[in-house]
């Protein structure tokens, strides 16, 4: 078994964050809409307690992704032939992002509900 430094672990760990984002449409999207909500969170200045709420919501999708992304690879490595387990697998696992989407945006309308509404009842 290969053993590394602390920052060594740390680098693999980012490679694999940058591996999901070169190789899933799904994670640029999530990173797409992350610096929107990041952005426009900025922008109307809110709350550290919406921002939290903000910030766990989207790396729970992000977290989840890479999850996704890891087990996708080991079903391909472990079942390249089509299997009623090799699918299940993956599809309980897109599932998990497809919940956490959810919540994210659900928890993205509740936060920016009160702002909005404010910004445009005083006229911008
Ligand atoms: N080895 C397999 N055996 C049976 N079904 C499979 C297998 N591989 C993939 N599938 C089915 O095809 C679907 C798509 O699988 P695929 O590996 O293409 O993921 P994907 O949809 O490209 O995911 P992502 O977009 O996140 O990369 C799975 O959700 C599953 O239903």
């Amino acid at each position: 078994m290969r053993r590394g430094s602390l920052i060594a672990s740390f680098g693999y760990a980012v490679q694999g964050v940058c591996y999901a984002f070169r190789t899933q449409r799904n994670m640029r999207i999530h990173t797409a809409a992350a610096v929107a909500v990041i952005t426009a969170a900025a922008l109307l200045h809110l709350s550290w307690s919406r921002w939290v709420v903000l910030l766990l919501a989207i790396t729970l999708v992000m977290a989840m992704e890479l999850m996704n992304t890891a087990l996708e690879s080991v079903v391909d490595l472990a079942s390249p032939e089509l299997h009623p387990l090799a699918k299940a697998a993956k599809d309980t696992a897109a599932g998990a992002v497809l919940l956490a989407a959810v919540f994210a945006v659900a928890a993205g309308i509740i936060v920016f509900y009160r702002p909005l509404m404010d910004l445009l009842g005083s006229g911008g």
